[in-house]
């Protein structure tokens, strides 16, 4: 369970300035949010502050509740926990960044389980096998990143997010490099995964053709003035 108050921004290039503000969110675990909004309303700017790799200039609250364990970020963001942060960051969050970020030195199959490695956890291999034959990938496992597409390394950088079952799930146009065959696929293995290992996911993306009748909710950016947006309250989708 995820649980903000008003959390915000203030960014600034040069003479000129842009704010963002997340007045409340609450998101059950196992549910996936789509963020959606205009080009430059905020939606990854949200991603980081949520992700904690960008601080917000306020912040109300931020509690992220795993197994009953309620984890109190944003006194930690406040007092700035650096090592606690980072250790819930690599324990808890899954994040899956707009380019990929898949480390060019590490074969495909490393960059998935390094965080496993990491964490010095095991593998469970029948869910690796299931992830990478899911998503097409297997065949690509000792390759590195540069010997693959895009598209490919987008695939493979969505299970290396998900390989820890982390309790947050970020993602940034997970689908921008896809095609709808392959966009689909990956959505519809999100939400499973989401609800199968109770992952909060939070997923900004500009593919509505693919998230229709999903049934997902939606968090939405609005420009309140040309330098400010705001997100609306969390709304239900048929
Ligand atoms: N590193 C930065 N420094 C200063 N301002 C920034 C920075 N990154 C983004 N901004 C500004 O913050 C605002 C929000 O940007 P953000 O990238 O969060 O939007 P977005 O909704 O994700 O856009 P897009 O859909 O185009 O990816 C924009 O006005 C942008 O110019």
């Amino acid at each position: 369970m995820l649980n903000i108050k008003q959390l915000s921004i203030s960014r600034s290039t040069g003479k000129s300035f842009f704010s963002v503000c997340l007045p409340k969110l609450t998101v059950k675990a196992g549910d996936v949010v789509v963020i959606q909004g205009d080009s430059g309303a905020g939606k990854s700017t949200l991603l980081e502050m949520v992700g904690m790799i960008l601080k917000p200039d306020h912040i109300d609250s931020y509690n992220l509740v795993v197994d009953n364990y309620d984890i109190d970020i944003a006194t930690l963001i406040k007092q700035d926990k650096i090592d606690e942060l980072a250790d819930i960051r690599a324990q808890y969050l899954g994040f899956m960044l707009q380019t990929g970020g898949l480390l060019p030195f590490l074969t495909i199959r490393d960059n998935i389980l390094l965080s496993l490695k990491l964490l010095q956890k095991k593998v469970d291999n029948s869910r690796f096998d299931y992830l990478v034959q899911k998503l097409n990938i297997a065949h690509l496992l000792n390759k590195h990143p540069k010997q693959l597409s895009i598209g490919e390394r987008q695939r493979a950088s969505f299970i290396r997010s998900i390989i820890h079952k982390p309790a947050l799930l970020l993602a940034d146009e997970p689908t921008s490099a896809l095609d709808p065959y392959n966009a689909n696929l990956l959505f519809d293995l999100i939400i499973e995964q989401a609800q199968q290992d109770n992952i909060t996911a939070m997923i900004v993306t500009h593919d509505l053709q693919c998230i229709a009748n999903k049934g997902l909710l939606t968090l939405s950016a609005k420009l309140t003035s040309p330098q400010s947006s705001e997100f609306s309250p969390l709304q239900d989708k048929a």
